[in-house]
């Protein structure tokens, strides 16, 4: 349908937008204040001012004796030392992505970090000893998540599962996602993933340099579909809308340091017009996207369900089992969980599989070996899962580890945070740390992978009597309790757009004006999700 031999050239220089980086400025300045609120605060008063600042004087002074105290109380896992009141916040990295500051701080202080910013300690595990002795063995302790008074408080995204405490109602989120999202269970959607593949290579083959957002519209239409039955209209969709605007405030949100109120979380009890609480005011504009995100959709379809014209989704399938159960079930639990599952579940696949895309246009050779592979097993039509009773493509498999080892797509997971005091190694942990798990410094650790920054999915083949090296996938989606619940089906849509592409198209460098070849950096964005900076590709059969 799509023949590799139409002989076509395209060069696209692109790169892709990713969230916005937090600046040192964002750090001092986020409490929330605008110009126009310094403006208020000149102009309210000098009582409110002098309370105002009398409140955060007391504030930070409380912060500079508890770290003080708690530094010289306990043998805590080294670090770069802090300052007085202000911990380690200078320590932070602002504008490159964190992995590569806590990689450094790696080789200097060892597999465990300890700093403390405002009071709030946070350790970094930068070995697979460390993660797997804290976060699997000792996940019934570590599966907390930091508390987050802006986001969760004020924002309205206390329905957020993926940031939600370590509880009972968690607990509940997390079985009914499992339910629907399980090995056993995902199978039900490939057709659906089946189909929004065959539109993505129609896509492609009418406008390859648009090849981005057609990777972006495939995700979306999984899993819209996947939860509300949904067909994602191809431009200007009013769901992807939705989720934009609500990951506008989500990301300033969930950045630790972003805003003040999340160090010295009394000041949500600020009054919106109080001079320096603009970050209420923002908060409460923010709030309604993230309810609009996880409401509208969810009464679209119920609208849908009683006219008799829904298809069958996780959403209308949990709500029918809930019609039958005695008593009815919370229905707020499944409008969450659909509400969570675009947000984690789009940008997370969308980014994998263009680290892929890079990963092809710079290892041509990597990229004819798999294709030869799935040529040889699928021979002269289009791929689909069926395809893989017939062969495991070993192959492909070992490079799709290998994309999630080179660069992981959420290099430092999601922070947990640890619920009670522990040791390990005979450092001192105290409860209520937030501990990070550097995923991207365990899939770079040169005594597992020998030449790390090298795209090789040779390691992943087994050789008679020798041990393979741990499965990226161990670690890449995340650790214990908290591991991620959607990681099959992205993992099922990665495979089908990989093997689809590699049958239909080749994937190449650009030329530029002078007709040479132009490499694309391997440059990745900071942020949870982590993005493929700019890629310059080439489709070309000549090339093969
Ligand atoms: C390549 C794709 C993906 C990657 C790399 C990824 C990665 C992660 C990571 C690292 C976490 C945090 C785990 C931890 O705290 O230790 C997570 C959590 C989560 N992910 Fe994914 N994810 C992906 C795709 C998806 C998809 C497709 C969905 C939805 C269908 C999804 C839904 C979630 C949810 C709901 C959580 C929160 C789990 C909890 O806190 O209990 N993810 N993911």
């Amino acid at each position: 349908m799509y023949p590799r031999d139409q002989n076509i050239l395209f060069m696209l220089p692109f790169s892709v937008p990713f969230p916005p980086t937090y600046t040192p400025d964002h750090l001092f300045y986020s409490p929330g204040l605008s110009h126009k609120d310094l403006h208020l605060l000149t102009s309210s008063g000098v009582a409110l001012m002098f309370s105002s600042a009398l409140f955060t004087a007391f504030g930070l002074l409380a912060l500079g004796i508890a770290f003080k105290r708690r530094r010289m109380r306990a043998r805590l896992p080294p670090g770069p030392p802090g300052l007085f009141l202000l911990g380690n916040l200078r320590d932070m990295p602002h504008d490159k992505p964190h992995w590569l500051t806590y990689e450094a701080w790696a080789e200097k202080f060892g597999d465990i970090v300890y700093v403390e910013v405002l009071g709030r300690s946070m350790v970094i595990l930068n070995s697979l000893a460390a993660v797997t002795e804290l976060l699997e063995k000792r996940s019934a302790s570590y599966s907390d998540r930091p508390p987050m008074p802006m986001a969760n408080d004020l924002m309205g995204w206390h329905w957020d599962m993926v940031h939600m405490r370590y509880s009972n109602w968690w607990r509940i989120h997390r079985k009914t996602f499992h339910q629907s999202f399980q090995s056993r269970a995902v199978p039900a959607y490939y057709p659906i993933q089946m189909k929004a593949t065959r539109t993505l290579l129609q896509q492609l083959s009418i406008n390859p340099t648009g090849f981005v957002d057609h990777i972006r519209h495939h995700a979306g239409n999984v899993i819209l579909n996947v939860v509300y039955g949904y067909e994602l209209q191809s431009e200007n969709d009013p769901y992807v809308h939705l989720a934009h605007e609500a990951m506008k405030g989500l990301n300033q949100a969930v950045h630790p340091g972003s805003f003040f109120v999340d160090f010295l979380p009394a000041l949500r009890y600020l009054p919106s017009w109080f001079p320096g609480a603009g970050f209420k005011r923002k908060a409460k504009i923010w709030a309604k996207s993230s309810l609009a995100l996880r409401d509208i959709p969810f009464e679209n379809l119920k609208t849908s369900i009683a006219a008799g014209t829904a298809i069958p989704s996780f959403v209308a399938d949990n709500l029918e089992k809930l019609r039958k159960q005695t008593p009815p079930a919370d229905e707020e639990i499944i409008k969450n969980c659909a509400g969570i599952a675009y947000l984690a579940g789009s940008d997370t696949t969308v980014s994998l599989i263009l680290v892929w895309v890079l990963a092809m246009t710079l290892n041509p050779e990597v990229q004819a070996r798999a294709r030869a592979e799935v040529d040889a097993v699928i021979g002269d039509r289009l791929p689909d899962f069926s395809d893989r009773e017939r062969s495991s493509f070993p192959y492909i498999q070992a490079m799709l580890q290998e994309t999630m080892r080179w660069a992981p797509v959420t290099p430092l997971a999601i922070p947990h945070m640890n619920m009670v005091d522990d040791e390990y190694n005979g450092y001192h942990i105290p409860a209520g740390t937030t501990v990070i798990g550097n995923i991207h410094a365990i899939l770079h650790d040169a005594t597992m992978f020998p030449e790390p920054h090298e795209f090789k999915p040779e390691r992943f083949l087994s050789q008679d009597g020798e041990k393979s090296p741990l499965r990226p996938e161990a670690v890449a989606f995340g650790f214990g309790r908290r591991i991620c619940p959607g990681r099959d089906l992205a993992l099922n849509s990665a495979w089908i757009v990989i093997v689809s592409i590699l049958k239909t198209y080749i994937i190449d460098k650009a030329v530029d004006s002078n007709g040479n070849y132009i490499v694309p950096k391997v440059e990745f964005s900071p942020g949870t999700v982590s993005w493929v900076q700019s890629i310059t590709l080439l489709y070309n059969n000549d090339n093969v």
